[in-house]
């Protein structure tokens, strides 16, 4: 956040209470190509972050996991599979777009029995204290107006020892694939979301969030700040990907 007044929703400066909302339209608008432009966009690659998250979960048999902003539902069906019939999934999102097209792709999938489904802020999390073994939000947090609130309010949730995990788009480590990247944000992106999905607005948005987001040090010192221990972070793909973990003491 700027000041207590303002944020910034991508390069625009908005008042704090525009954020949610702005950031409700771009969900509402992709949430139907979501998936689709997902997989264009990163020529697949999204789902090997995904997979080295739910690798860096260490997540078991039994225990409770919450996905925030887990919209269509990607880590939720992978760690409903992993906890069993003993375990237990909330996939959580602020959109009920995106939520309602997760619940819908994971019935598809048969995944159901151990998943729950809540519409809730990552700011103000619907849970009581010490609840969760796990918690995971990808590409989610950049979204989040206060991500110092939410990073207590997730503290707040998990058990003792239990770890969190953001999976979020970072800085590149090196600056000539800073360069063609940035290329790539600014000029073939807006105009994939323009073909396909008919909105090249949300993808402008999407470039700029990602250049406004904290970079890896950053996010790991509010991670620390926020009260987790033993923080770190994986850069993936050069960097255009970070993966942070801390844990609840
Ligand atoms: C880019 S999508 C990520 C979806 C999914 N986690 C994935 O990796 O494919 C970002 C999600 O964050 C959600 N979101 C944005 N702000 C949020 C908030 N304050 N609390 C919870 N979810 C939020 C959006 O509704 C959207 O579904």
């Amino acid at each position: 956040m700027t000041d207590n007044k303002t944020t910034h929703f991508g390069y625009k400066t908005v008042p704090v209470q525009e954020k949610a909302a702005r950031v409700a339209d771009v969900f509402h608008s992709v949430a139907a190509k979501y998936d689709l432009m997902n997989d264009l966009m990163s020529g697949g690659i999204h789902r090997l972050w995904k997979r080295f998250t739910i690798e860096m979960s260490g997540v078991r048999p039994g225990q409770r996991i919450l996905d925030i902003a887990g919209g269509t539902g990607d880590l939720a069906a992978r760690f409903a599979r992993l906890v069993g019939p003993d375990g237990e999934v909330v996939l959580a999102d602020i959109n009920d777009s995106m939520l309602k097209i997760g619940r819908d792709k994971l019935m598809d999938h048969g995944v159901a029995s151990n998943v729950r489904y809540a519409q809730a802020d990552a700011q103000h999390l619907p849970f009581g204290d010490n609840t969760f073994d796990c918690i995971t939000i990808a590409f989610g947090l950049r979204n989040v107006t206060d991500k110092d609130l939410a990073l207590r309010s997730m503290l707040r949730v998990l058990k003792p020892g239990g770890r969190l995990l953001v999976l979020e788009f970072s800085k590149p480590t090196s600056n000539l694939l800073g360069k063609a990247y940035d290329f790539y944000s600014f000029n073939l992106l807006p105009r994939m979301g323009k073909l396909v999905a008919n909105d090249a607005e949300s993808y402008q948005y999407l470039a700029e969030s990602i250049r406004m987001h904290p970079d890896q040090p950053t996010l790991k010192g509010m991670m620390q700040e926020a009260g987790f221990t033993n923080c770190e972070y994986h850069n993936m793909t050069g960097g255009i990907v970070a993966l942070h973990r801390g844990f609840k003491p």
